[in-house]
């Protein structure tokens, strides 16, 4: 698939912008500050109903406008399709072809896209709460299913620790309520936990083969998921709602002292291992990139599994941050078949035998203007 216009309206430094886009590699090219990073969030904002950056919507919109919006057309394989999200302070809207969608879940996963950012290279040494952030935007949008107990687990897990802190400081003392919810939470969790357990295992494949290209070989990367039961234990979503159950039921004492929910998937990290070793341990700087790059390939992969096309690809500034061998296989991998958007200061040591011929767009201050491509 590809992203072949955009079109916005008061979107962060943007008053009206239209755009028509080559299906194969985009560079936008300016200077810091111009709004490069910000069409590449409208991008992913069309993609997944909400920002890459931000929870706050509202950051969104140009400063002093009361509403932004970011449209689009994407072509598939079954042909054009329009697509459109409205924020104002009201709140979102989100249209297939023009119709109002009821569920945000039902809207994302028609434009698959993929981000690659500097900061991405932090995902095997940063928080867990960025990996399981990765898993569920990843996953989220290729399944609509797991979007949706997302979003019902957090809603109930907000719902239990409220309800936690109340018996803690005896506001409440019906167990019966306490009983309810951690059915509710076992069962989502349940799906979660086997879900992103399947998830894992398919894209551990893939970047496995991905790490060993890149490292020709000489490595070799597995997952493992840590979550509420040791990985290979798990059997399926009904083994694991009965051992959640029975869980909450034990620490039943700490969480009512602790006011909180001491144990399910929002606890959930995943460790890299290359030969062996825990990469966020023992790993360097160049190896822990590398894992970073070989998982953003292999979600490309997963996308095209699963739903029969390739994402479009956001590189967020990221090529100065990768040495010219992780350089050339990103860009091997990606050319003729990933539609690329990439932003940077300048080209300069930028394979050029590889990036072959872009369709370049000058980007300054909320302007921007397509440059002759090169091929022309
Ligand atoms: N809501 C908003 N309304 C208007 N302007 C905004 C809004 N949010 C951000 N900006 C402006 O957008 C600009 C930043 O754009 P962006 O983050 O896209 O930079 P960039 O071109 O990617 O630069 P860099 O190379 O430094 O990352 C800043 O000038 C900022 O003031």
């Amino acid at each position: 698939m590809y992203l072949k216009e955009l079109k916005l309206k008061n979107f962060r430094n943007y008053s009206d912008l239209d755009l028509t886009f080559s299906p194969q590699i985009n560079v936008l090219i300016g200077e810091n500050a111009q709004g490069k990073t910000n069409l590449l969030e409208a991008i992913y904002v069309l993609a997944l109903a909400r920002s890459h950056r931000m929870n706050d919507d509202k950051a969104l919109i140009k400063w002093g406008a009361d509403f932004a919006k970011v449209s689009g057309v994407i072509e598939r394989k079954l042909g054009s399709l329009p697509l459109e999200i409205i924020l104002s302070h009201q709140g979102k809207k989100a249209r297939i072809n023009h119709l109002d969608q009821d569920r945000l879940s039902q809207y994302v996963g028609q434009f698959n896209v993929i981000l690659f950012a500097p900061e991405d290279l932090e995902l095997v040494k940063g928080s867990p709460a960025k990996r399981r952030r990765f898993i569920d935007m990843e996953f989220g949008q290729i399944n609509h299913q797991y979007l949706y107990n997302i979003t019902q687990y957090r809603n109930i897990l907000k719902q239990r620790n409220l309800y936690l802190r109340q018996l803690k400081f005896h506001e409440a003392k019906d167990l019966v309520y306490l009983d309810i919810l951690s059915d509710q939470l076992a069962g989502f969790g349940a799906e979660i936990v086997w879900a992103r357990h399947q998830f894992l295992q398919q894209m551990a494949v893939f970047a496995k083969e991905q790490h060993q290209q890149i490292t020709q070989q000489r490595e070799q990367l597995q997952f493992v998921y840590q979550t509420v039961l040791p990985d290979e234990e798990l059997t399926d979503s009904d083994q694991i709602y009965h051992f959640l159950q029975d869980q909450y039921q034990k620490n039943r004492k700490r969480e009512l002292q602790q006011g909180t929910t001491v144990l399910g998937p929002h606890r959930d990290d995943v460790a890299f291992i290359v030969n062996d070793r825990n990469v966020q341990d023992f790993g360097s700087q160049g190896q822990q990139r590398t894992v970073a790059l070989s998982l953003k390939l292999a979600e490309i992969q997963m996308v095209k599994q699963q739903t029969g096309e390739a994402p479009v690809l956001l590189l967020d500034d990221v090529l100065s941050e990768l040495d010219d061998l992780r350089q050339t296989h990103l860009l091997h991998t990606i050319k003729n078949q990933v539609q690329t958007f990439l932003t940077t200061t300048s080209l300069d040591g930028v394979a050029e035998e590889i990036i072959g011929k872009p369709t370049i767009f000058q980007v300054a201050a909320g302007q921007v203007t397509s440059a002759t491509t090169e091929s022309e």
